[in-house]
């Protein structure tokens, strides 16, 4: 798979979309072409809508459980059927370097099934990151706690997500906006910096961010973000960071307590090092934490469609209240590479503990073991 990849020949970028929205996003992503660069995957569990979308690499998931008819909202279903297909969702990705999982959580397919992909990569040694989005307020509080139940189980095996919020989205392009143009505007965005992520990671630049940079701010825990703007001129570079720092899609998280940012800068011809500097400064007055690890890149692409281009990656942030501001210290890469592995779960619930047919409780999402429980009761 490797050698049919253009791009960087030494990286292969797998982006898995799990369920309608995951599925809509990839499909849209391999409609700009990005399939000669990057793997797309499209994982459902319903037939007709993978046969809609024109992505090579399908997996029906849970064929035998659904019969390819969806997950019907449940996301219990929606873990029971990637458990189902697990032979084929571990080869999907097994020769990747970093996995990206995009899915719109709240309903069965993509909040179930994203957990135990996530938990594959880790078991693979896979970087992987997750992009996943809020539903709407408006499609109840059901929706929106299977959503927050999925972040918190795709937590414990993901080196880091980035959570959209549809609502925000809405309330920047204002009330009378139609739901499938914001959807459509949701997609854009979600598309827009799968893109970025993937010109960063594949093309070689003059300061280059590579997949250990990449790798190293991945493994701070916490929520991360993701941010892209864009300028005309070079004067206007300082405009393109505000915008990749307030992107309004981004949720809760903030940047300002960000541990780790990746920095990069696309432009179109050679940029002044007192923009370069500048930019970094004002990236260092926004964060509030003074060890924050910058990692800063710069390539030169007489392609882009503007002048200047800059992606933002945070991670690491914390969702509660910002923290107290820390001296500057030096940061040892070795202890990064420490918080990668908790994978420990948050609790074990001894109420549970006649799940059997070989699984440990940390295989079962939370809300999976959640709806056993009603049930059983
Ligand atoms: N931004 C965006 N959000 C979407 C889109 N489609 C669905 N969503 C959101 O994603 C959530 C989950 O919807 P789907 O992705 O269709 O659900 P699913 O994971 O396929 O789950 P089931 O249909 O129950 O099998 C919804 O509650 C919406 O908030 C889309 O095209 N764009």
């Amino acid at each position: 798979m490797k050698e049919l990849l253009k791009g960087n020949p030494e990286l292969l970028i797998t982006v898995v979309g799990i369920g309608g929205c995951g599925c809509n996003t990839v499909n849209m992503l391999h409609e700009n072409n990005l399939s000669s660069q990057v793997n797309l995957v499209a994982v459902n569990t319903d037939l007709a809508a993978l046969n809609s979308i024109n992505v090579e690499n399908k997996i029906l998931i849970g064929e035998n459980l659904t019969n390819g008819y969806g997950a019907g909202s449940d996301p219990s279903i929606g873990y029971q059927a990637a458990q189902e297909s697990e032979g084929m969702l571990r080869s999907a990705i097994m020769d990747s370097d970093i996995v990206i999982i995009t899915a719109g959580f709240g309903g069965g397919t993509g909040t179930g099934a994203s957990p135990l992909v996530a938990k594959l990569a880790r078991e693979l040694n896979i970087n992987c990151l997750a992009i996943v989005t809020l539903p709407f307020e408006s499609e109840g509080q059901t929706r929106m706690d299977y959503a927050l139940q999925g972040i918190d189980d795709i937590k414990e095996p993901i080196h880091a997500y980035i959570t959209l919020s549809n609502d925000l989205l809405l309330a920047g392009l204002g009330e009378t906006v139609g739901l499938f143009s914001a959807f459509n505007q949701s997609n854009e965005v979600l598309k827009n910096l799968l893109i970025a992520l993937v010109q960063m990671l594949n093309e070689t630049g003059y300061v280059n961010v590579d997949k250990n940079d990449f790798s190293t701010i991945l493994s701070f825990e916490g929520e991360s973000i993701l941010g892209v703007g864009k300028a005309n001129s070079e004067e206007e570079a300082f405009d393109a960071l505000d915008q990749a720092l307030n992107n309004p899609l981004v949720s809760i998280a903030n940047i300002d307590t960000a541990k780790g940012i990746i920095f990069q800068l696309f432009c179109k011809s050679e940029p002044k090092l007192s923009t370069y500097n500048g930019l970094i400064d004002r990236i260092r007055t926004r964060v509030t934490n003074r060890s924050v690890l910058i990692v800063p890149g710069v390539s030169l692409d007489p392609n882009l469609t503007s002048e200047i281009e800059i992606l933002i990656i945070g991670s690491g942030i914390s969702s509660g209240k910002p923290e107290p501001i820390k001296e500057a210290i030096e940061t040892d890469p070795c202890e990064l590479e420490q918080n990668v592995e908790s994978t420990e779960p948050a609790y074990i619930d001894d109420e549970l503990s006649f799940i059997n047919h070989g699984e440990t409780m940390t295989d079962i999402p939370a809300i999976t073991r959640k709806l056993m429980a009603i049930n059983r009761d």
